[in-house]
């Protein structure tokens, strides 16, 4: 069917443990990256019981707790729960309830592997304390969520190097953006829709689980349950991304296209629950360089052309026939002129 489009699979499997897969793969993401800017991930090592196990606890999170209770789990600068309409890209015709997460230690089970910029006090330095619903209310809810979260913080540290070989860098070029631990996340939750209708790749949405945006961090690692997903193509048409078994997906944001002076890609998507009977759920997670320029962030490295050293490591991203086109910006300048 022409609206649904399937994007290129790339398998990690060998690149865990081979450095030439590595390479191979790399190879496979600076294509895709620069095309469509998404892609299905197999062989990511998130266990199968992570994958499913968050995604059931989501749709218990949303639809067995009260209201009431819901409400209350709300933390400051927009994390914890969402109801209808509380964000939206489209107005009141949003349909999706949300809970946003940021980094935190106790549901990073292997925090201890990773380097890290530690406080004074010897803990990590947290942006907000999530609002996290009770173990009384919600059994199993935050073992499901520390084995899926840290299951994905590998796979992001992984990607990380991966994206860096494909832009012809040694693989750990970015580690030193990566000691803050930016990786914040969404639980969603679309119901059935109210009006059910089959995608028209040429029209706005009239029902609309998520408006149409491009995520503005560096790479998403996006769960669902089902299909729903609906990217714009270059060419202005939307078509749906079915789920695939096994499979994670992957894309670009727009602080990485702009690091990468525009060659790599962050699509458009909203997302559309066209079925009638059953609930959608997903789990977003989002990965940036670290925020602070403490540790001499420099996100948009590539671009710092009056900066010799960092000239010579980022050293093809501009040049005189495609010269930077943005300034340097930290990513938590970004995102306040972003939101
Ligand atoms: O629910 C989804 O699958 C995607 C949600 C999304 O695009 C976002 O939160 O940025
Ligand atoms: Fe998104």
């Amino acid at each position: 069917m022409a609206n649904i489009h399937i994007p290129p699979t790339i398998d990690l499997s060998g690149t865990w443990t081979d450095p030439a897969a590595r390479k191979a793969v790399a190879a496979q993401i600076r294509k895709v990256a620069s095309e469509e800017g998404y892609f299905y991930v197999t062989g990511h090592q998130v266990p199968d019981t992570a994958v499913n196990g968050i995604l059931s606890q989501i749709k218990h999170f949303f639809e067995d707790q009260p209201q009431e209770v819901k409400n209350t789990l709300r933390g400051k600068f927009g994390f914890g729960y969402e109801s209808v309409g509380y964000t939206s890209a489209e107005g009141d015709r949003e349909t999706k309830e949300a809970f946003n997460f940021g980094y935190e230690e106790a549901i990073d089970a292997s925090a201890d592997n990773r380097p890290v910029v530690k406080k004074e006090d010897g803990t990590v330095a947290q942006f907000v304390k999530n609002a996290w619903p009770e173990e009384k209310d919600l059994p199993g809810f935050f073992e499901a969520m520390r084995s899926y979260y840290s299951g994905v913080f590998d796979l992001t540290m992984h990607l990380v190097k991966l994206y860096a070989l494909s832009l012809d860098l040694p693989e750990d070029a970015f580690e030193h953006l990566t000691t803050r631990r930016q990786l914040s996340g969404r639980l969603m939750y679309y119901p059935p829709a109210k009006n059910p209708k089959p995608l028209d790749p040429n029209e706005r949405a009239n029902e609309v689980g998520m408006g149409a945006h491009s995520d503005y961090q560096v790479i998403t690692v996006n769960n669902t349950s089902t299909g729903g997903l609906e990217v714009l193509t270059n060419e202005g048409r939307w078509v749906s991304v079915p789920n695939k078994e096994g499979a994670l997906i992957v894309n670009g944001g727009d602080f990485l296209s702009r690091c990468t002076n525009d060659l790599y890609k962050s699509p458009v998507h909203r997302v559309c629950n066209r079925s009638g009977t059953e609930c959608r759920t997903s789990i977003p997670i989002f990965f940036t360089f670290n925020y602070d320029d403490e540790i001499g962030v420099r996100p948009c490295a590539f671009l710092l052309l009056n900066e010799t050293d960092l000239e010579q490591v980022f050293p093809h991203m501009c040049s005189e026939k495609n010269p930077a086109r943005y300034p340097p910006v930290s990513t938590a300048e970004y995102i306040v002129v972003c939101c």
